[in-house]
């Protein structure tokens, strides 16, 4: 089969930092390829019964980050799928290579001044609980290198989702991977 075709039925996982719109343009990009929706943190927070916010008060954080791994593992067993992941879900090397090798790995970044902007005020982010632009800041740094293993980086800063969506959809049509 030719490169480009084979692609074609390969998943598309966003990752980034919480606030560069993985969950919104994730939906518009199941909407544009048909494809289905897989928000790796909403399959959580189903399967547990409670929110991404409550498991981490309730259970800790370690307790949802081997859910996230698992969650992660069993959905990328299938293909065709545009996966919402975590902003966290880079933290582990085995995750990074498990969606290194299941699909276009995508990247959302968007300067701080817009993650602030786009998640300030909403209390879902248990890691943003505070002062927003220091928590955002202090984990930008923390995990600035951790999103360079994906294929495609695109900056959302300047862009509405619909235009992300547009960049990613033509990336995944013309990248070889
Ligand atoms: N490109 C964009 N421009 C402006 N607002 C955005 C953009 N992408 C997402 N948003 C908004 O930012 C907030 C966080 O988006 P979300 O998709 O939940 O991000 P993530 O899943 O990466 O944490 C939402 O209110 C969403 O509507
Ligand atoms: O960056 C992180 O560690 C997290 C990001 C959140 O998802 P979004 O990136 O979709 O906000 C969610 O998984 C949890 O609050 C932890
Ligand atoms: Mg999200």
């Amino acid at each position: 089969m030719h490169q480009s075709e084979n692609n074609l039925h390969s998943n598309i996982i966003l990752v980034g930092m919480m606030g560069t719109g993985k969950t919104t343009v994730g939906t518009l990009l199941a909407d544009l390829l048909q494809y289905p929706l897989v928000d790796i943190d909403a399959v959580i927070a189903e399967s547990e019964g409670m929110s991404v916010q409550d498991i981490f008060a309730s259970k800790g954080e370690l307790y949802f980050r081997e859910l996230e791994s698992q969650t992660l593992t069993s959905v990328l067993e299938q293909k065709g799928q545009i996966v919402s992941t975590g902003g966290g879900s880079v933290l582990r090397a085995e995750n990074c290579d498990l969606m290194i090798a299941k699909g276009l790995v995508v990247c959302l970044t968007a300067d701080i001044d817009h993650i602030v902007q786009r998640v300030g005020g909403d209390d879902n982010r248990p890691l943003l609980a505070g002062d927003t632009y220091e928590r955002v800041s202090s984990i930008m740094e923390q995990r600035k290198h951790a999103y360079q293993f994906a294929h495609v980086t695109v900056d959302t800063s300047l862009l509405n989702p619909d235009e992300v969506a547009s960049h990613v959809l033509t990336r995944y049509r013309v990248q070889a991977f």
